[in-house]
């Protein structure tokens, strides 16, 4: 595995876990604030985030939301590059963009964005060409088929060993595409066409992802799993399940953690990590 991502020039270290702040552009449904309201919000919250110690930014406008129908291009870029823009002034920190479609890609790289990261593992006409040609690391996510559907009745046979398949598939596509290996990411996409046993298996498992040769991310802040594993309805009220599940995942392997509770999860790392320093103590033979 790559000791760094080098994204468009900021560095993305991989000697220990790192925190990838949410950032979702998505149009406060509730009162009319107009696109420079959410623009706005979205980069305040990315600067704090920031402050609250993120490694990286993921900046998406495209709500994945099971049933939800699609973003139109022009929306998602209305949404998403101004707030690309800002927080790449406004911080030192590579910001990555959370989309399926090429022309997204290319136009957030065009305003500074370093990481491309597709839920859709570039499956999209014209994706693997479009990533190929920004020259920045990708993160490969996988889905069971589209959002539209994938929460219908997800099924696996063996959804770790299924999983990976996926994830080595999507791999050699992109570097058949041109996109040299150093530059990859796996993630198995908790959430994304799988029950919450599946996504357990796939916590559970995650080490067996390390076995691709490239860095895993693990993204599970807030889902519906984590309230099904706490009890905990509201999405607000699952951030120590959140932090569980991410400290869980690093345990395993994970070297990118996608969170929206930054602090919280900045902090249970660094527990971890002096304690995972202390040489284990000498057994006698
Ligand atoms: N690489 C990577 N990118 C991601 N983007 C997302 S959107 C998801 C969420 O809950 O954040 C979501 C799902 C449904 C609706 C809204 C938001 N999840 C991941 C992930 O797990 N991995």
């Amino acid at each position: 595995v790559s000791p760094s991502l080098d994204c468009a020039g900021r560095v993305l270290k991989l000697d220990r876990t790192r925190v990838m702040g949410i950032v979702n552009v998505t149009p406060d449904s509730f009162s009319d604030s107009g696109a420079h309201a959410t623009t706005e919000a979205a980069v305040a919250h990315g600067l704090r985030l920031a402050e609250e110690g993120a490694d990286i930014l993921d900046v998406g406008g495209e709500s994945t939301r099971p049933g939800a129908g699609e973003v139109p291009l022009e929306e998602e870029l209305r949404r998403v590059i101004p707030v690309v823009e800002r927080l790449v002034r406004g911080t030192a920190l590579p910001v990555s963009v959370d989309t399926c479609k090429p022309e997204v890609m290319r136009a957030a790289v065009a305003a500074g964005a370093g990481m491309i990261n597709d839920v859709c593992a570039l499956r999209r006409d014209g994706a693997l060409e479009a990533a190929a040609a920004q020259g920045v690391p990708v993160v490969l996510m996988h889905m069971l088929g589209e959002p539209r559907s994938m929460q219908d009745d997800p099924r696996y046979d063996d959804v770790v060993a299924e999983v990976h398949r996926f994830l080595a598939e999507r791999i050699f596509a992109a570097e058949l595409a041109g996109i040299p290996k150093k530059h990859l990411v796996a993630d198995p996409g908790f959430g994304f066409g799988k029950t919450t046993a599946h996504n357990l298996a796939l916590l559970a498992g995650l080490e067996r992802f390390t076995e691709l040769g490239v860095p895993v991310l693990a993204g599970l802040s807030r889902k519906r799993s984590i309230g099904e594993w706490t009890g905990r309805q509201a999405p607000a009220e699952r951030v120590a399940g959140s932090v569980a599940a991410h400290l869980l995942a690093a345990q395993r392997g994970a070297r990118i953690v996608r969170v929206h509770d930054v602090a919280a999860t900045v902090d249970a790392l660094k527990v971890w990590e002096a304690v995972a320093a202390v040489p284990a103590p000498r057994r006698d033979a």
